[in-house]
């Protein structure tokens, strides 16, 4: 099975050019004011017009309000939400609202967490298992936090899923191979320091996963 990369919080045309050239399937924007990866929607606008049509721009969001996503929607033109930390209800409502593909994040650190996932069927389009960041961090994701992968061994996705947390050039296979995942999603990996996107980093991420 083909796998397939996210690479995530882009903030200059140069890292977005990398992905891109690299293959990437899914550039990621974080609209997060306290992440160093934070782009306001006009900035993000100037980037997702670098976007082609095969590879998808994703918004990435805790817990927003309508307003915030409209304007990452219709300023910048993202056509994927992935939201962090927020309820079913309110992940189904932005999903019906915006009438995007809408990707629920879980955060994993015991087997327990994952009950989660099922509690967004019928509501997203696609979990993101995403490790569970330490009680007090500024940032529920993007901190290069990996979970215990044998935690998926046997559970039943409810919903296409995606993999992410800690990932980086020198883990991924053994990720993609310990959890089957087929879509996978890295930020600090592809960094030199966090928010610093590192060309070479995101080359280096793309040539592991194109070699799966
Ligand atoms: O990257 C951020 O700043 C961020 C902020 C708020 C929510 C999620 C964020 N990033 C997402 O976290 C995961 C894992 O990141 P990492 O590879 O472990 O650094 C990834 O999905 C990012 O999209």
């Amino acid at each position: 099975m083909p796998v397939s990369a996210k690479i995530c919080g882009l903030s200059t045309e140069d890292t977005l050019g990398a992905a891109i050239a690299g293959g990437a399937s899914h550039v990621g924007f974080v609209f997060f004011a306290p992440s160093p990866r934070d782009v306001d929607p006009a900035r993000a606008a100037a980037l997702v017009a670098m976007v082609p049509d095969h590879v998808r721009a994703v918004g990435v969001f805790v817990d927003p309000d309508d307003a915030a996503v409209e304007r990452a929607v219709s300023v910048a033109g993202i056509d994927t939400l992935q939201l962090h930390k927020t309820a079913p209800s309110r992940v189904a409502a932005l999903r019906a609202r915006f009438g995007i593909e809408t990707w629920a994040a879980v955060a994993v650190k015991t087997r327990a967490d994952l009950d989660a996932a099922r509690s967004y069927a019928g509501a997203a389009d696609r979990i993101l298992y995403d490790a569970k960041t330490p009680d007090g961090a500024a940032l529920p994701g993007g901190m290069g936090v990996r979970f215990d992968w044998s935690l998926l061994d046997g559970f039943r996705h409810p919903l296409p899923w995606a993999l992410s947390g800690g990932l980086d050039a020198g883990n991924v296979a053994e990720a993609v191979r310990r959890t089957g995942a087929t879509l996978v999603d890295v930020s600090s990996g592809v960094e030199s320091a966090p928010g610093v996107k590192d060309v070479d980093k995101i080359a280096a991420f793309l040539q592991s996963v194109a070699q799966l």
